[in-house]
């Protein structure tokens, strides 16, 4: 992994975010533009788990090239000068855009942002990758309202492997009972997502792990459509169809993102991938922690901060207003 764009390259500024393993700090390029920059914390280096899903974070993001995923600049994986530098969103994370602003998107907002993260995701399955971390902590939207997905620290190739994972809001049925994550997996939590934004509720409530897990397996949510009439009847359907508990009956992330792009008067064209994109797929190499395995432990839970919890360590069934 070349660092070239080593830290020392970079002047930081002041602190714009605090997550669990890394902090963000505002910085400025040599080229003079803003990014933001992303140090694991001195105990992410020190626990091996963690040091490699921030060195995993960092690998994804240099490599994947696409509109919607937030795009890196520079960075080290791993050891004591580890680092990423990305594009940096002024309003921060859409959860926390969200608590902060009083005013809720338009729907044509809303659908907007889908439609960038359905591409985004539609874009990683194709490559054969899964992001195992959709959710609005991870959602930056631009001044134009623009989407893009981050954290690509749970992200991996299917092909060779990787260690299943969620957070419990947004995470896919066949996780909570211990099977692998797929692209039908992130389509779910896509459908949690997409439910949250449009009817201000998530699917599915509980106050533990153990709740949610029932709620997922076992629940159906009142219809997004009687919660919100405005949203067009093809959208609703596959947005229903995403929280479907088979995973044989979700629609595949492209058909959401035809779907919402439909909605906004637009006719959707093929994505386009470029060749080079392909060389994104690391040559032999394992891009999730762990080997293949046929039914993977327990999953491993992503924290979900409310955005309230900025700073403060993380509670993951603190109810997100
Ligand atoms: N590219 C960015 N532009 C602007 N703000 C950002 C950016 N990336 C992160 N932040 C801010 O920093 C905060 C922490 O980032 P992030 O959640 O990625 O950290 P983390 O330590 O990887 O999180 P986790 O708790 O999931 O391990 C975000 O909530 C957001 O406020």
């Amino acid at each position: 992994m070349p660092d070239q764009n080593a830290l020392s390259s970079y002047t930081l500024s002041r602190v714009i975010g605090r997550g669990n393993t890394s902090l963000v700090r505002l910085a400025t390029n040599a080229q003079g533009q803003q990014v933001a920059v992303k140090i694991p914390h001195a105990e992410t280096l020190a626990v091996q788990d963690a040091a490699e899903l921030f060195g995993n974070e960092v690998r994804l993001t240099l490599q994947f090239r696409h509109p919607h995923l937030v795009q890196g600049f520079g960075g080290t994986p791993f050891g004591p000068q580890a680092f990423v530098a990305l594009q940096y969103y002024p309003h921060g994370a859409l959860s926390e855009q969200l608590q902060r602003d009083g005013t809720p998107l338009t729907l044509e907002q809303t659908l907007r942002i889908l439609a960038d993260l359905a591409s985004a995701l539609s874009y990683l399955h194709h490559l054969g990758a899964v992001h195992q971390d959709v959710k609005t902590q991870n959602v930056y939207v631009n001044e134009e309202g623009r989407a893009a997905l981050g954290d690509l620290g749970n992200t991996y190739f299917i092909a060779q492997g990787g260690k299943v994972s969620g957070s419990p809001y947004y995470m896919a049925p066949e996780i909570y009972h211990g099977e692998s994550s797929s692209s039908a997996s992130d389509v779910y939590s896509l459908g949690v997502l997409t439910y949250e934004l449009l009817t201000g509720e998530r699917p599915f409530q509980g106050h533990t792990y153990e709740e949610l897990m029932v709620a997922h397996m076992t629940r159906f949510p009142q219809p997004l459509s009687h919660l919100n009439m405005q949203v067009p009847r093809s959208v609703a359907r596959l947005a229903e169809l995403a929280l479907a508990k088979r995973i044989s009956e979700r629609p595949s992330a492209d058909a959401i993102r035809r779907a919402l792009l439909t909605a906004l008067g637009e006719t959707p064209a093929d994505e386009i991938y470029e060749t080079e994109q392909k060389a994104a797929e690391p040559a032999g190499r394992l891009v999730g922690r762990h080997g293949p395995s046929a039914r993977p432990a327990a999953p491993a839970v992503t924290p979900d901060p409310g955005p309230d919890t900025a700073g403060s360590r993380w509670n993951p069934f603190k109810r997100r207003k």
